[in-house]
């Protein structure tokens, strides 16, 4: 800390998730961003990259050494892709920093589960122990204190809010829970590929990585401990042509006759007191661009008396509550400060 501000600093700030903590950082009160890192362009103004940040950020991106941002930062934001993040992320914590890691390498704590699914090797088995899964909303005590916090997934977010509390009251039934998700083109980072460029996506939808998504292992992990059974789930991710915005459309059997009422009296209750999980009327069900650009989870719900299933639709901004939003959050729980400082942003609407 210094001038009353805690010094963080951004590895891989030159991608989606990494310009988005600056985005919000920049309006943080507690918070200064001391450091801004590239493995590939050191030297240059981040600027140059980012026009957007013309006259915001003056900085030049630092390179990817550990014991200098030791010296300049108290807290690094990994904001780099798997793999990645499970080697930089041990010389990190070793140089003294808490570290909160945005990748998908330390939400698996089992390491054979986790190389079943990301194909490559897993971290240390005491990192990933060591490590806290910040799903705010639902490991907040947990992440109060924490060094080392590991930031989980854009659609496990969406999906896993939705889905929580009405498993946790037992209201629907574990062994039948399918999740449709529709994700827009952000969510696979800035690098371009022939999946994600213009011609490729725009009035397209692409179903992708059928029963094989990396997310699949988090959401079991997170539902099983939230059950206290293995739960295991049919997960379908879509790419949708626009840029940012998940919305995930959940179903399952309920196990009784709940009705939409009765739901939206569970969530409200569950999610008292916490602002960035909204829950809508009933019949009011939550778009995309409603929460765009912001922190919120917008949640709502379907009851089918004539099926006896719920549907449950909860939308997010994978790049805000799915990634950099959350981050920060987290950030604001680890220091003791109110979890949605810095935060308050409306939705960009239209
Ligand atoms: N986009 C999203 O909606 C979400 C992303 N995530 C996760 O967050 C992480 C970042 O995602 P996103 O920002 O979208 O990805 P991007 O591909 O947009 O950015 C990743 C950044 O990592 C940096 N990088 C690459 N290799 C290295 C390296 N060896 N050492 C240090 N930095 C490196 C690159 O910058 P440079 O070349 O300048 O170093 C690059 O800009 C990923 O793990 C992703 O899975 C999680 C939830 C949602
Ligand atoms: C649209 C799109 O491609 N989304 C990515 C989300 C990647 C991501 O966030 O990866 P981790 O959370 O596992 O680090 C995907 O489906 O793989």
């Amino acid at each position: 800390m210094s001038g009353g501000k805690l010094k963080v600093a951004i590895v891989g700030s030159t991608g989606y998730g990494g310009v988005e903590l600056i985005r919000f950082l920049l309006g943080h009160p507690m918070v200064e961003i001391a450091s801004v890192i590239s493995s590939s362009s050191e030297g240059v103004p981040i600027a140059e990259g980012f026009p957007h940040l013309t006259e915001i950020m003056t900085q030049n991106l630092d390179g990817v050494d550990p014991q200098a941002i030791a010296e300049k930062a108290d807290v690094v934001f990994t904001a780099t892709p798997s793999g990645v993040s499970g080697k930089l992320v041990p010389e990190l914590l070793a140089a003294g920093l808490k570290v909160i890691d945005l990748s998908g390498d330390f939400r698996i704590k089992d390491g054979s589960v986790y190389e079943a699914w990301y194909k490559h090797e897993a971290p240390d088995a005491k990192l990933l122990e060591q490590a806290v899964y910040g799903l705010c909303e639902l490991h907040g005590e947990d992440v109060k204190g924490a060094d080392f916090i590991s930031n989980p997934g854009c659609y496990p977010t969406a999906t896993l809010l939705g889905l929580i509390p009405a498993l946790k009251a037992g209201w629907i039934d574990p062994k039948t829970i399918i999740i449709d998700a529709k994700s827009g083109v952000s969510g696979a980072g800035r690098g371009v590929s022939l999946t994600n460029h213009f011609a490729e996506i725009n009035e397209n939808l692409k179903v992708y990585k059928v029963n094989k998504h990396q997310h699949i292992p988090e959401v079991e992990q997170c539902l099983s401990q939230v059950a206290g059974e293995p739960v295991t789930v049919t997960f379908t991710a879509h790419l949708t042509p626009m840029t940012r915005g998940i919305m995930s459309t959940m179903y399952a059997s309920l196990k009784g006759a709940y009705t939409e009422e009765d739901l939206i009296r569970l969530y409200r209750e569950y999610y008292g007191g916490r602002k960035f999980v909204r829950i809508r009327e009933a019949g009011k069900w939550p778009a995309t661009k409603e929460v765009f650009g912001s922190n919120y989870c917008d949640i709502g719900f379907a009851v089918d008396p004539r099926t006896g299933r719920l549907t449950i639709i909860s939308v997010i901004d994978n790049v805000v509550k799915g990634a950099a939003g959350q981050a920060i959050q987290n950030l604001n729980l680890m220091m003791g400060w109110d979890e949605t400082t810095g935060l308050m942003l409306s939705p960009v609407y239209p």
